[in-house]
C-alpha cells in the first residue's frame, strides 16, 4: 500500500525571520517510490519534509496525500498514518526495544497479541532477532542496531508513507552501507512512498527512484531520476553538487545483480583440508571459499594452507551497488563475495568486472 503526495505552492515562514525557510515549493511524490531531498545544510529539507506530517505547519499552500488535504485531518491521526524515522533513531531511552516498536500500534488500539506479534515481525524484518533484542533498552544497542529499531518502529503500523530524515547519518560508513542495502531490500518488498532527506549525494543516487536537488529556501534545482541528473545536470550548481568523478559515481547506480558473477571454488567447512587442496589443484585455482551447512560463506583457504582459513570479512548482496562491491574488493582483496536473501553464497564480483563496467560507462558517457 502506498500513497501519492502532492505539495502545492508550499511556503514556510518561521516567526521573526526575514526570508521564508521554504518558498513556494510544488512537487508530486509518486506512490511507491523513494524520493530523496538532497541539498546543502539549511536549505530547508527538514522543514519541507516535516510539513508533510505537520510536525511543522505550512504558512501557506497545500499538501495532499492521495488527494486528501492534510490540513483537513486531525494532526495526531495524520501522524499515526505516516512512519517517521530520524537520525540517531530518536528512540525513547526508558522504553524497551519492543515498547518502542509497538508504540504506534498501541496508540492505534491494537490488542496486545497483535501488537507483540507485529513487534517481532518488524524486528525480524530489520534483521534483529526478537528473542535477543525485544527486551533490551536502546542504550544496550549499537548505533546501527538503534537505527534498525528506528526503521522497525516507523514501519510498525504499516503506514503507506514513510518520512526518513537523515536516518543513517550518525553511523559509520560500513554500517551505513548495510542499512541502505536493507532499506532497498525492504522497499523491494513493501513498496512504500518514502521521502528521504540526506545531504550525501551518493546516498541519494543509491536510494532514490527520484532525487530532488534543493537550493536555498527549498527551491527545486532539479527533480529527476538519478540517471538523468548524473547525465544531464540542470545547471552549474547541480553539476557542482554532483562533483567530479561522475562515471565512478555511476557505479552506485548499478546493482550487483546486474553484472555477471564469477564462481569461486567452494567446499564445506567440514571438508578435509587434503580434499580441498585436491579440488583446488584440479580446478587450477589458488583459493577456495568455505561454506557452512546452510551454504553461507564462512572463510577463504589458500591451496597451500588448506587447514588455515581466513574469515570472509565484507560481503555484498545482490541489491548492493557496484560501488559497495568495489569497496569490499578493496578491503578483502581480489573479489567480493555475494550473498542471497538468506545469506547464502551466490557468486563473486571480481575487480575485472568492476573495471570493465567503468570502461563501459565512460564509453557510453562519451558517445
Ligand atoms: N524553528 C525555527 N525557527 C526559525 N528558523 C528555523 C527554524 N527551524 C529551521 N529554521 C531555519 O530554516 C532554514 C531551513 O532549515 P531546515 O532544518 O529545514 O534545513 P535543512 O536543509 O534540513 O538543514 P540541515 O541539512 O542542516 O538539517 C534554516 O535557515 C534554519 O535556520
Amino acid at each position: 500500500m502506498a500513497s501519492e503526495i502532492e505539495l502545492i505552492d508550499v511556503t514556510k515562514r518561521y516567526p521573526g525571520t526575514g526570508q521564508p525557510a521554504v518558498d513556494s515549493v510544488s512537487m508530486t511524490i509518486p506512490a511507491g517510490e523513494i524520493v530523496v531531498f538532497v541539498g546543502p545544510s539549511g536549505c530547508g529539507k527538514t522543514t519541507t519534509m516535516r510539513m508533510i506530517n505537520r510536525l511543522i505547519e505550512p504558512t501557506s499552500g497545500r499538501i495532499t496525500i492521495d488527494g486528501e488535504d492534510t490540513l483537513s485531518l486531525d494532526p495526531d491521526r495524520l501522524r499515526r498514518g505516516i512512519g517517521y524515522a530520524i537520525q540517531q533513531a530518536g528512540l525513547f531511552p526508558h522504553l524497551t526495544v519492543g515498547q518502542n516498536v509497538g508504540m504506534v500500534p498501541g496508540l492505534l488500539g491494537w490488542d496486545k497479541t497483535r501488537s507483540s506479534d507485529r513487534v517481532d515481525e518488524m524486528l525480524d524484518l530489520v534483521g534483529l532477532d526478537p528473542g535477543d533484542f525485544r527486551d533490551r533498552y536502546p542504550r544496550q544497542l549499537s548505533g546501527g542496531q538503534q537505527q534498525r529499531v528506528g526503521v522497525a518502529r516507523a514501519l510498525a503500523a504499516d503506514p503507506p508513507v514513510l518520512l526518513m530524515d537523515e536516518p543513517f547519518g550518525a553511523v559509520d560508513p560500513i554500517t551505513r552501507g548495510n542499512l541502505q542495502d536493507e532499506l532497498m531490500r525492504l522497499q523491494a518488498e513493501l513498496r512504500k512512498t518514502i521521502v528521504f532527506v540526506t545531504h550525501d549525494f551518493g546516498e541519494a543516487v543509491k536510494l532514490g527512484d527520484r532525487i530532488a536537488v534543493l537550493g536555498p529556501q527549498s527551491r527545486i534545482l532539479q527533480y529527476d531520476t538519478p540517471e538523468q541528473i548524473l547525465a544531464n545536470p540542470a545547471d552549474d550548481t547541480v553539476a557542482g553538487f554532483i562533483g567530479a568523478g561522475a562515471s565512478l559515481k555511476q557505479l552506485t547506480l548499478l546493482r550487483v545483480r546486474e553484472v555477471e558473477l564469477s564462481k569461486a571454488v567452494t567446499a564445506s567447512v567440514t571438508d578435509d583440508p587434503a580434499d580441498i587442496r585436491a579440488k583446488l589443484t584440479e580446478a587450477g585455482r589458488g583459493f577456495a571459499l568455505l561454506l557452512d551447512d546452510r551454504g553461507r560463506p564462512v572463510s577463504w583457504v589458500h591451496a597451500r594452507t588448506p587447514g588455515r582459513p581466513t574469515p570472509v570479512g565484507d560481503s555484498v548482496t545482490l541489491q548492493s551497488t557496484l560501488q559497495d562491491a568495489l569497496e569490499a574488493i578493496l578491503t578483502e582483496g581480489g573479489a567480493a563475495v555475494v550473498t542471497g536473501s538468506r545469506g547464502e553464497y551466490v557468486g563473486l564480483v571480481e575487480i575485472d568486472t568492476v573495471m570493465s563496467t567503468v570502461r563501459r560507462l565512460r564509453e557510453e558517457a562519451g558517445a
